[in-house]
């Protein structure tokens, strides 16, 4: 009983695939929003017909015999609503598979978990500070190798590959400094070694811009925690694979880990997808405008973000994605003080880490989000006193640029000594 029987098991996953199960299941459709609102959600596989799929509570399934039950057991190894959204996102990504855990960084620690004592990882220099740390400092201190490459450029991943490689990991864009990988390119370079998986973090991007699975990934891993949920609300982890070898595995080990999110944060990040086109598009709408905005205000330095053309990676953003999300990245003139007035006086961004949700947020990736990095490493990568980064949310576009505007004449008044910013709380 248990994992290998239930309903998110292989078997019945195929068999519910092949369209042999009674659990109802549609083809996939055409399109992302059809897909976001219907796959995995059939009223079929209710016996009230439910709509929305219903939250079930229960941590325990009845069993008509030892071993004979319904498809659950325990909703450790499965659970109805979380069933419901992996099939969702599986779908979404354009994989046979899909499991939730109960973080991103959750997520994380279960694929590293595919390797053994001995075992090197080969990790994109730029990535998410929660990342950098747990490579850094836990999968390292259980004998794990990592070592930290700059892929923009894949001749130097595939010099850094050695017999004992067995996962490469990236982000695009990275997170803070919004460098975009050439995906493609690097499935090219790890898939001449067998046996080294290509992991691909897309919190930043969602199914809904961009596919690393489509682009020759692995294992498709997203923080839903972002724009998946989008509302701020759940925190959470998503690994979608299509190889049935990596699913059985991953399987076992979600099981055997235990690191699951609640049926509640299910539902309610379930709900967040059946809006995630619509979201998605209005993030790089108001990005965009943003973007434009600060590249032209004489009080910012230098702006980056993947949907404008003077950002260096331009091309391959074009190429592998269908849009570009809400994340903005910038250096403000000036030094901490100029930074800190800014980040102070701003009133629809809300000075706040994580990013994705419809609410705008600012935040400070060297004293934040990447305080973990050491220094020396922020420097070399450009997280610096006055990078500020921006995830853009669903407000009025006009709005977030008045916004934008009056904190950065705040910026400027810290620069002649204003004494009214006395705030030096990140100094
Ligand atoms: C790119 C990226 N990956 C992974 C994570 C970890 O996700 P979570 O916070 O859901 O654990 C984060 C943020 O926390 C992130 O920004
Ligand atoms: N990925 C999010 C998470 C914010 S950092 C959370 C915490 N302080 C940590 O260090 O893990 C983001 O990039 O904003």
């Amino acid at each position: 009983p248990g994992l290998g029987t239930g309903a998110g098991s292989l078997p019945a996953l195929a068999a519910a695939m092949a369209g042999e199960g009674t659990r109802g299941f549609l083809p996939p459709f055409k399109h992302f929003a059809t897909s976001a609102i219907h796959a995995g959600q059939e009223p079929e596989q209710w016996r009230s017909g439910a709509v929305v799929p219903p939250i079930s509570l229960s941590t325990t399934f009845k069993q008509r015999a030892p071993g004979e039950h319904a498809g659950y057991d325990y909703s450790r190894s499965g659970n109805p609503t979380r069933d419901c959204l992996e099939k969702a996102v599986a779908t979404l990504d354009g994989a046979k598979y899909c499991l939730a855990y109960s973080s991103g960084l959750g997520a994380i620690l279960n694929i590293c978990h595919l390797l053994k004592t001995g075992d090197t990882i080969i990790c994109m220099d730029d990535v998410y500070g929660g990342t950098n740390r747990y490579f850094k400092r836990m999968a390292s201190e259980n004998n794990l190798k990592v070592i930290f490459v700059d892929f923009t450029k894949p001749e130097c991943l595939e010099a850094a590959i050695t017999p004992e490689t067995k996962l490469v990991w990236l982000e695009t864009p990275t997170n803070p400094t919004l460098k975009v990988i050439d995906v493609r390119a690097c499935a090219d370079v790890v898939h001449r070694y067998p046996g080294v998986l290509l992991a691909v973090d897309n919190s930043f991007m969602s199914s809904y811009f961009q596919r690393p699975l489509s682009l020759g990934a692995d294992i498709c891993m997203t923080s839903a925690t972002k724009y998946i949920n989008g509302h701020s609300d759940v925190l959470m982890g998503l690994v979608s694979v299509n190889r049935d070898d990596l699913y059985e595995r991953l399987k076992f080990l979600q099981y055997s880990l235990g690191a699951v999110p609640s049926p509640f944060d299910c539902f309610l990040c379930n709900r967040g997808l059946k809006t995630l086109h619509i979201r998605m598009k209005l993030h790089f709408q108001n990005g965009l405008a943003v973007a434009k905005f600060l590249e032209c205000h004489p009080q910012v330095e230098k702006v980056i973000y993947p949907g404008l053309p003077s950002h260096p990676q331009y091309e391959v953003m074009q190429k592998q994605c269908t849009g570009c999300p809400g994340m903005v990245t910038f250096y403000v003139k000036g030094n901490i003080k100029n930074a800190s007035a800014f980040l102070k006086h701003l009133k629809v961004f809300t000075l706040a880490e994580s990013l994705g949700g419809y609410e705008s947020l600012a935040e400070h990736p060297a004293i934040m989000t990447h305080a973990s990095v050491p220094e020396e490493e922020r420097k070399a990568l450009g997280i610096t006193d006055t990078l500020i980064r921006l995830s853009v949310g669903l407000e009025d576009e006009e709005d977030l640029l008045a916004d934008l505007a009056q904190a950065l004449e705040a910026a400027v008044r810290a620069e002649h000594n204003d004494p009214s910013l006395c705030f030096l709380q990140f100094a």
